[in-house]
């Protein structure tokens, strides 16, 4: 059983596949508590894998994300597995603080100020900018790397660090302007 917080069918609204119809599956509790976290990811049902396969297969998209809270606290190689064999392409939004089943097919890491990665591999890195010192993350071994306005708050600042850093993308919050979810 894994503690589900919700599934729901919307688009990606962030980084790399932005604008892209997804099956997000959000799963209960962080072991991290960053105050600007936009997610009330506290309350959840104990859910079968068949119960989740079952929900996730209502939606006609291919693509997963896996998000919470923290989804790497409730993940293994089996429900990785049944994703894949209902046709799903698995992605996950994950803080990077502890280890991933291998068979994941997308990596997003954001990494967390003082937070310890415990993954070495990262498709692409998502940063909530707040005006830190950038220059670690450039280190991680992901192909591509976006600095995210906080709260969609400092848009100005993140697009001027950007500029100041090409290394980077900017990534908008874009279901939080249409006001999907
Ligand atoms: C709610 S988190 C869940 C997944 C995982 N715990 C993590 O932090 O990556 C999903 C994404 O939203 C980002 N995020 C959280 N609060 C935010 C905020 N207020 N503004 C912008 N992005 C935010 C996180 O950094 C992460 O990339
Ligand atoms: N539309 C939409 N895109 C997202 N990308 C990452 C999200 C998350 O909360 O992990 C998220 C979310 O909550 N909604
Ligand atoms: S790691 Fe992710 S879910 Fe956990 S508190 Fe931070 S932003 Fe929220
Ligand atoms: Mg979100």
């Amino acid at each position: 059983m894994r503690k589900i917080n919700e599934i729901f069918y919307s688009l990606q609204g962030e980084g790399y596949h932005t604008g892209t119809p997804a099956i997000f599956v959000r799963f209960s509790g962080c072991n991290l508590k960053c105050d600007f976290c936009d997610t009330q990811h506290e309350e959840g049902t104990m859910m079968t894998d068949e119960e989740i396969i079952t929900e996730v297969k209502k939606y006609p998209a291919v693509t997963v994300v896996l998000t919470g809270g923290e989804p790497s606290l409730w993940i293994d190689d089996q429900l990785i597995d049944l994703l894949h064999q209902a046709g799903k392409y698995v992605t996950i939004e994950t803080n990077g603080t502890h280890p991933l089943p291998a068979s994941i097919d997308w990596v997003t890491c954001s990494p967390k100020q003082g937070a310890k990665l415990a993954i070495d591999r990262m498709d692409e890195v998502k940063v909530v900018y707040e005006g830190q010192d950038i220059s670690i993350f450039e280190l991680l071994p992901a192909e591509h790397f976006f600095l995210q306005p906080c709260s969609c708050n400092n848009t100005a600042l993140t697009v001027d660090c950007v500029m100041r850093h090409p290394k980077w993308r900017l990534s908008l919050q874009t279901h939080k302007l249409i006001d999907i979810r």
